[in-house]
């Protein structure tokens, strides 16, 4: 093309990257989530290096009504019968909402509101889900490749992990050979 335009950074849709390496990234290994999985002990039994997930993100402004743009690659596996998942948080700034986009493997995105309501949506390549804010966010990978997705977010939303300090309120296992839902009793 000959007229004056720039070149964006891309997705390839097979590996679920982005195609310009100029992000920042950030892995979370088994260590890093203590009190994250039910089963300590078998959370115990991992080593603590043991990568679960890896987040590449864009590099953009931040501010006001800027945009953050990354990408979580959630390795398969489980903690005893706990499907590996992303530590889960709620905006820092509650009214914030986030846009997911399924690029590759398949699981379950875990949304909870300030109620504590849990429900499940199936995450798949070209699925696209709105986050409404006032709602905290967890992936779960339930299959057997790496699942990776594709968030777009206000970059004043933050993180706020203390509110889930107690875990969400489902529990996503394998039991029987079947993906199962569990709620969780707390207190
Ligand atoms: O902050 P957590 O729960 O570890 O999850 C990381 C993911 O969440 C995000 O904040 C997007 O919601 C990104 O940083 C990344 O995609
Ligand atoms: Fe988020």
């Amino acid at each position: 093309m000959n007229i004056p335009s720039s070149m964006p950074p891309g997705v390839a849709f097979l590996s679920g990257q982005f195609t310009a390496e100029n992000g920042i990234k950030k892995i979370t290994r088994c260590g890093d989530l203590s009190g994250v999985f039910y089963d300590r002990a078998a959370w115990q039994a991992i080593p603590v290096d043991t990568p679960v997930y890896r987040v590449e993100m864009l590099r953009s402004p931040q501010g006001e009504g800027e945009l953050f743009v990354g990408i979580t690659h959630l390795q398969p596996g489980r903690v005893g019968d706990e499907f590996y998942m992303t530590r889960g948080h709620f905006h820092q700034r509650r009214e914030q909402g986030e846009v997911y986009f399924g690029l590759r493997g398949t699981g379950l995105l875990l949304l909870q509101n300030e109620q504590g309501v849990a429900r499940l949506e199936q995450i798949s390549p070209g699925s696209v889900h709105i986050i409404p804010g006032f709602t905290a966010h967890r992936l779960i990978n339930t299959g057997s490749e790496v699942l990776s997705a594709l968030a777009v977010w206000p970059s004043v939303a933050g993180h706020d992990y203390a509110a889930l300090a107690h875990g969400f309120a489902l529990r996503v296992i394998e039991q029987d050979g079947k993906i199962q839902a569990k709620e969780v009793q707390h207190g």
